[in-house]
């Protein structure tokens, strides 16, 4: 189907736009009361993720009340680690935890490389649901945890300062690390290509731990995989968000994909000439500039338009919105974004 607004897809190949297209990770969520009052009416959170049509309901929400350029469906990463054999938990108020981990290679050995459609069926579902009721209004992207992210939290059970135990194996376990790697990288093609066939228009890969990584860590146990998933998708484009991972900006514009995204720690014009020109930048506003007043957000925006400058770039946080961000500040973000980056062509 034919688009309407296809600012997103167009910047993310490198075409030239009227204005920056805007959307926000974690937009589908808890920032928003309409989001809270579909949660409350269900058991949990993965009620939400598992009922296809309120899931499609909630990656809608932030299209009709925010005036975001994209939708992304709501889901989480950890469903991958569930459809391979860890059922995870959402812990109000306290994030998601894993009830068994991966401590042994027979651990590894018992984990599945999952089939999209008989253990991930719901998303695809929710998906399709997705495309039909957006009817062309904006792109949906789909995505996955980086294998590197899903391991620390397979080894480590739930989040972690440090995630020491998963740096750990990386040092006295190489082998059945890439192992695990290796497993969580086969199901995740297998996921994001069935994601595309359900109808997602663009997949974006999180590596939301990349940070604690040494830079050489980085390569071996991260980079390699997340190279493996972008060479499998060569007709979709894809965008690669590694938070912390500055030390790979060069290494990721030799990546077969389309946008890398920046974290607010990143320099602009550093990370332009590391990425290089071929490829599309998403970010950055800090996440803690929508708690201030409308005239510095608006201020902070405008900054950051100009230090992108108007071609190859998606306007973006440079993390997930933070659940407690009045909506009408992210509003008054995505406008400003709107109408600087018109002025600015
Ligand atoms: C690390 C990670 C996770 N999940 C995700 C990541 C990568 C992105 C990032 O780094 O922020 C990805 C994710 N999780 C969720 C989405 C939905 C789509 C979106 O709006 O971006 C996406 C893209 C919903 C969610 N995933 C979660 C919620 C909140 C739970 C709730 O509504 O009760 C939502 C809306 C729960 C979750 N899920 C996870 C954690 C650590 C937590 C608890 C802390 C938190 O709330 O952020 C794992």
């Amino acid at each position: 189907m034919q688009l309407k607004n296809d600012l997103f897809l167009r910047a993310a190949r490198g075409e030239k736009t009227e204005r920056t297209p805007v959307w926000l990770m974690r937009q589908a969520g808890r920032i928003l009361p309409e989001y809270r009052a579909v949660r409350a009416s269900l058991s949990g959170f993965k009620e939400l993720v598992e009922t296809p049509e309120f899931a499609a309901e909630v990656t809608i929400q932030p299209v009709d009340l925010l005036g975001v350029d994209a939708a992304i469906i709501f889901s989480d990463i950890l469903v991958v680690p569930e459809a391979m054999g860890l059922t995870y938990e959402m812990v109000e108020s306290r994030g998601p935890i894993f009830p068994k981990t991966v401590k042994t290679e027979k651990d590894i050995d018992q984990l599945l490389v999952a089939d999209p459609e008989e253990h991930l069926g719901y998303v695809l579902d929710a998906i399709k649901i997705t495309k039909k009721a957006l009817n062309g209004r904006v792109p949906l992207i789909g995505f996955a945890g980086a294998p590197f992210t899903i391991l620390a939290y397979m080894i480590e059970g739930s989040g972690s300062k440090t995630f020491s135990q998963a740096r750990k194996m990386l040092y006295t376990e190489p082998a059945m690390a890439h192992k695990l790697l290796q497993k969580i990288t086969n199901t995740t093609i297998a996921y994001l290509q069935a994601q595309v066939t359900a109808g997602a228009n663009l997949i974006q890969i999180f590596d939301s731990w990349a940070g604690i990584l040494p830079p050489a860590h980085y390569q071996e146990f991260s980079y390699k995989y997340i190279k493996q998933i972008c060479d499998a998708l060569p007709d979709v484009p894809v965008t690669v968000f590694a938070k912390g991972a500055f030390f790979a900006l060069e290494d990721f514009g030799k990546l077969n994909c389309s946008v890398i995204g920046l974290d607010w720690n990143m320099n602009i014009a550093e990370s332009r000439k590391l990425v290089g020109p071929n490829k599309t930048l998403q970010g950055n506003l800090d996440p803690c500039a929508l708690y201030s007043d409308f005239a510095t957000i608006r201020k902070e925006t405008k900054k950051m338009l100009e230090a992108f400058g108007p071609d190859r770039h998606i306007a973006n946080l440079g993390h997930g919105v933070y659940p407690d961000t009045n909506p009408d500040h992210v509003r008054c973000y995505i406008d400003a974004v709107k109408e600087f980056s018109a002025q600015m062509r």
